[in-house]
């Protein structure tokens, strides 16, 4: 018997009768197994492999440009798999389904977070991440032949984050897993950066989560896990999720939307609608395999691919090598 095929046995021995089993999962294309790994890590392992899951370290979370004690999506998306994946050990659902729709769910982000996908947006009426984390894992990774990745997994990316609810609970887990970790090692960033005091959170926060970072996830993870075990669900408690919600509210106010981060919001919104403007007037400047793609997919889509697979750092290079010629030219 393969290793992997014990793995397979073992998952249905040990884990929740409600847990995705990897056995039953099933490619975009038919593909042979792996010997050694079930077919939720060998998605993980795609993903980490990806170059887009690589690129992450240069987008921006929230600050542009930071100090490297501050978060990138890179550090997010890894975060967001350590809360995940102790979530879902200690209900006994997937771990590894859990941990590759974690660290695959924001390969789709913009350069400069939320501010290059309002940008993107405005530009072409719509855009989110996690469809184009989708699109990316289906269509772009791999010179446009995509991962190949399983169901469970692409259901888990494309509704980490909206409306419309994962169809596996491990999927549901990184839905709380995400809002956990942002608001926690926002909250820690702020705090660094000098624009948040612990002495400035909602009363019912402080005394709910506490005003400790690595406390608020301790509290959340352990609420999640005692709410939630032996359920067909995964839930949080409605003082817990109260708490967090206010912290959401009080993180839009102090940073998310805060007047003191807009001018760098600005600056990327126009850096990001320039690139769209130029390539999309000057399609030949795109990069070959771009361009191959675009007789499939239409010269928009083709643009947006492009621009919302740069990074921050790339952005600029570009930006300043189009439009501020004189900067590209000292660099050199
Ligand atoms: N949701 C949201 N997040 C923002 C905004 N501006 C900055 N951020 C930051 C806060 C977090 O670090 C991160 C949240 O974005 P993500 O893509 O990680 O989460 P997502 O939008 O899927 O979260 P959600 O479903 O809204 O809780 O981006 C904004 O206008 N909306």
């Amino acid at each position: 018997m393969k290793v992997r095929e014990r793995i397979e046995e073992l998952e249905y021995k040990i884990l929740a009768p409600f847990a995705a089993k990897s056995r039953d999962a099933v490619r975009e294309r038919d593909e042979s197994p792996c010997d050694f790994r079930t077919a939720f890590q060998r998605d993980r392992d795609r993903i980490i492999h990806s170059k887009s899951f690589r690129r992450l370290k240069h987008k921006t979370q929230v600050y542009i440009s930071p100090g490297d004690h501050y978060r990138m999506r890179m550090t997010h998306s890894l975060e967001v798999a350590q809360i995940s994946r102790t979530i879902a050990r200690s209900l006994m659902l997937n771990e590894d389904l859990t941990e590759a729709i974690a660290l695959g769910h924001d390969v789709g982000h913009t350069p400069f977070g939320h501010s290059g996908e309002y940008a993107l947006k405005d530009l072409i009426g719509c855009y989110s991440h996690n469809e184009q984390s989708l699109r990316v894992v289906e269509h772009l990774e791999r010179n446009g032949q995509g991962l190949n990745l399983t169901a469970e997994v692409r259901d888990g990316i494309l509704n980490h984050t909206g409306n419309s609810k994962p169809l596996t609970l491990e999927g549901n887990i990184v839905r709380f897993g995400d809002r956990i970790a942002y608001l926690c090692h926002d909250y820690d960033d702020g705090i660094r950066a000098g624009m948040l005091r612990p002495s400035d959170l909602p009363p019912n926060v402080a005394s709910t989560l506490g005003t400790n970072p690595s406390r608020m996830i301790t509290v959340m993870v352990s609420d999640i896990i005692i709410k939630s075990t032996g359920k067909k669900e995964i839930l949080m408690s409605d003082p817990v999720k109260n708490a967090m919600d206010q912290l959401r509210e009080f993180m839009f106010e102090k940073i998310y939307h805060s007047p003191e981060l807009e001018p760098d919001r600005k600056k990327a919104r126009y850096v990001i609608s320039k690139l769209y403007e130029y390539f999309m007037k000057n399609p030949d400047s795109l990069p070959q395999e771009f361009l191959d793609r675009e007789k499939r997919w239409g010269l928009q889509t083709t643009t947006v691919d492009y621009v919302a697979g740069l990074t921050d750092l790339y952005a600029i290079k570009i930006f300043e090598k189009l439009f501020i010629p004189s900067t590209w030219a000292q660099s050199k």
